[in-house]
């Protein structure tokens, strides 16, 4: 499993690639789960940590604006991230899912087939009145999306594992695999939570708070890295 890092500037970048992340993931937490951080804080951070890691950026948490995501994309392509994220936030159709991804996939591709596309559902749908987690394997097939993904929409400190049973998260991820895609876990994980993450085997787990010492509003620490890629 690679351990995907959220840094949200080039010190916690330099804090994450030295403990040993396999992938930087610049985001915002202040505008939202997936908020995006800015053009120059990804070109910022990739030169930073030498383009050793790749780069992954997260687009925001979207509603329905497939030409607005598509924009967003583009910009996070162009700015140097090698993962795109986008988090399927308010969106409630599988329609409105599949034009969103099919858009933003036709635009990153379109500046560089090889980037990879991350469609996002979050395990608290339901309390966000969003799509359910498990039609994005499919969709996201459908669509041309290289790696599905869950996180947790509300940052309140809950778990993935308090929304989702280790058998749902096994089943999205062996479904998502079915479809030839990669997978992605995240959500507040907690140190107790990654022997279970490693009996599901996806193909990233994705973290801030747990490598922030417990409160993602803090700073990432290089030592809660290396103990976190040391755990799995
Ligand atoms: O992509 C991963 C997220 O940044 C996870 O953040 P979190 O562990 O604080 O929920």
């Amino acid at each position: 499993m690679k351990l995907l890092v959220s840094p949200i500037n080039t010190e916690e970048a330099v804090s994450a690639c030295n403990g040993g992340a396999d992938i930087i993931d610049v985001k915002n937490p202040k505008e939202g789960s997936l908020g995006a951080n800015f053009p120059w804080v990804i070109k910022e951070v990739k030169d930073s940590i030498d383009s050793k890691k790749p780069i992954s950026a997260t687009i925001g948490d979207f509603n329905y604006k497939p030409g607005t995501a598509s924009l967003a994309a583009y910009g996070a392509a162009s700015s140097g991230a090698e993962y795109i994220k986008v988090g399927l936030y308010d969106i409630q159709t599988e329609e409105q899912a599949y034009d969103m991804l099919e858009n933003i996939t036709n635009s990153v591709k379109s500046y560089d087939s090889n980037k990879k596309v991350v469609a996002c559902g979050y395990s608290d749908y339901q309390r966000i009145n969003s799509i359910s987690p498990m039609k994005l394997p499919e969709i996201g097939a459908n669509a041309g999306v290289d790696l599905v993904m869950m996180d947790t929409g509300h940052k309140d400190g809950k778990s993935t594992f308090y929304f989702m049973s280790e058998n749902t998260l096994s089943e999205f991820v062996d479904l998502a695999h079915s479809y030839g895609l990669e997978t992605a876990l995240a959500g507040s994980i907690k140190f107790d939570d990654l022997e279970p993450l490693k009996r599901i085997k996806p193909d990233i787990i994705g973290v801030r708070g747990i490598v922030c010492g417990g409160d993602r509003n803090t700073i990432v620490q290089e030592e809660l890295v290396t103990k976190v890629k040391a755990q799995l």
